[in-house]
């Protein structure tokens, strides 16, 4: 796009220079000739453009609606409708049927063979164009940017050491040091409504400070949104409903000014890196997840990423770190609240192996296999990502079951919809932990289709880190606190009026924390 925004600004002023040259008018009618050539020239273009796309293209036999197979501004409208574009995907499938073309090249799967097809570790599908959002130069992007298989491949590798077992044990007691500040503030609380989106954004947000940074975001101390961190917030709506056009996101973000939402949390990851690389000793063992990246690139090793893109992978820490991990929280208080049995039922058996707060041990949290399965649940309803990050198809394409989609499509899964399929989930709409659990045979789970943090090797390397921190921070309330609705909440809002802004964006949620009598 910007070699055809450069050669159409060029040819439009040429042609002006032409006409006048020519000598038969003025300035203002050269201008006006001009205008009236480039004007013919775009409607020829566009007509044309969108007769090979509805008629021609390879994506063409896949059913959908008429404008998003012209363009994904159609995409972008129905987003900016209400910033919930997954309800929008859910009528298209339900119209027109398992593939649906929701963009000229992007086609939205809905079945089971094509989790592995699309995602899995022998796929030969890529990141896709929806990747080049913030510029298409790998030595600059972020990791999660990155498109170059190769290059990120090897990049990947520095990320996975931080995350390694013998990284991560380290990472333990520094969360549950956070966990109890957050234990604290509830108990503060006493009888007063805790909105749980914005205390568990706080929780996850400090996590991410100490672990990403070793440092204190002092957001669950203050109880107030540090202030770059707002600004991303203030902005996600707008970002959600922009990457539906990647390449616009793209060359608006080059205009002076038009990211200037973003300044304070920019400037914020620059501080901090130039912090770290001056405090930073490499003879000690990496603390935290910036100082593996600074290891890699100080060592020279072929993982490290450029200083640019190190700037770029700090900001991806914070927002891929801490906004999936907070919704999560949310979600999963949400279901306490809604399935107070359920709740009993995973306290009394956290209650066995942790009598009392001060006998907690992460070793007996992590046996008590019911908290992960109640994770893998809330994952499975409230999915953190609504919809797989988009896909390449490789050049011969992919068979997903009977259906050929040709090579350079787009392809996606709509996470959320997938995960409550009944065709492959039993009492899908129902918050039922135990069919990750003892009932996972009889409902048939390892065969449905799941991909919460994704697969093969774009798959999330923060899993590991983002499951200890809601095994740590869901123990801790539930050693101390009884969890209810406050008085007024329903919960259906939380539900109904969750915002697709690529992570999920939450309206709040107002809990009873009830400190427990526990003999
Ligand atoms: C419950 C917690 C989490 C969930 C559900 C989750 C989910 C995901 C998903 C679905 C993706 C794939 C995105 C895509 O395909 O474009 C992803 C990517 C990523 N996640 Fe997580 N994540 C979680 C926690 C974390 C944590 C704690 C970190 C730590 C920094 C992290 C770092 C990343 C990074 C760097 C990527 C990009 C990987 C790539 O582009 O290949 N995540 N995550």
């Amino acid at each position: 796009m910007f070699h055809y925004v450069a050669a159409s600004v060029s040819a439009f002023f040429g042609l002006i220079y032409v006409f006048f040259a020519l000598g038969n008018c003025g300035v203002f009618g050269a201008i006006a000739k001009a205008i009236l050539f480039t004007i013919a020239f775009n409607t020829g273009l566009l007509s044309s453009i969108s007769a090979y796309r509805v008629f021609f293209h390879r994506c063409c036999k896949f059913p959908g609606p008429l404008p998003a197979k012209v363009s994904r501004f159609y995409a972008a409208k129905k987003s900016a409708e209400n910033v919930q574009y997954y309800k929008e995907v859910a009528k298209l499938h339900a119209t027109y049927g398992d593939f649906v073309r929701t963009g000229p090249r992007e086609v939205s799967v809905l079945r089971r063979s094509a989790v592995q097809a699309i995602y899995g570790p022998n796929s030969e599908c890529r990141k896709s164009t929806w990747y080049g959002q913030t510029g298409n130069d790998q030595q600059k992007t972020s990791i999660h940017m990155t498109r170059d298989h190769n290059k990120y491949r090897l990049r990947r590798r520095a990320w996975d050491r931080g995350f390694a077992i013998k990284a991560i044990n380290t990472y333990e007691p520094r969360i549950k040091n956070k966990a109890d500040i957050f234990m604290d503030q509830l108990a503060k609380a006493g009888e007063k409504p805790v909105d749980v989106t914005k205390w568990g954004m706080f929780f996850s947000f400090d996590v991410m400070g100490e672990i990403g940074f070793s440092k204190d975001f002092n957001n669950l101390t203050t109880g107030v949104e540090h202030i770059a961190i707002k600004g991303v917030h203030d902005h996600m709506n707008m970002l959600g409903i922009m990457s539906m056009i990647p390449w616009l996101l793209n060359m608006l973000s080059c205009i002076p000014g038009a990211a200037s939402g973003y300044t304070d949390f920019f400037n914020f990851c620059s501080q901090e890196i130039h912090a770290k690389t001056k405090s930073w000793d490499p003879e000690t063992y990496p603390q935290d997840l910036v100082s593996w990246l600074l290891k890699a690139l100080k060592e020279k090793d072929v993982t490290a990423p450029s200083a640019e893109a190190l700037e770029d992978d700090t900001r991806v820490i914070i927002v891929a770190g801490s906004e999936t991990t907070a919704t999560t929280l949310a979600s999963a208080l949400y279901f306490m609240a809604k399935y107070p049995e359920k709740q009993r039922k995973l306290q009394q058996l956290l209650d066995e192996v942790i009598p009392e707060p001060s006998a907690w041990d992460y070793e007996k949290v992590k046996a008590t296999t019911y908290i992960d399965d109640w994770i893998s649940e809330t994952l499975r309803l409230r999915p953190a990502l609504l919809n797989g990050g988009p896909r390449q198809t490789p050049a011969r394409g992919i068979t997903v079951d009977e259906t050929y989609i040709p090579g350079g499509c787009n392809v996606l899964i709509p996470v959320s919809l997938i995960h409550r399929d009944p065709r492959w989930w039993q009492q899908a709409e129902e918050f039922i932990p135990e069919r990750f659990g003892e009932s996972r045979e009889e409902m048939g789970t390892d065969n449905a289709p799941y991909m919460p943090f994704s697969l093969g090797s774009y798959s999330c390397p923060g899993k590991n880190l983002g499951q200890l921190s809601l095994r740590i921070s869901i123990s801790s309330i539930l050693g101390r606190f009884n969890v209810s609705f406050a008085p007024g909440e329903t919960g259906e809002t939380f539900i109904n009026d969750t915002l697709d802004t690529f992570t999920v964006t939450l309206p709040p949620l107002n809990l009873q924390f009830t400190p427990r009598n526990q003999g």
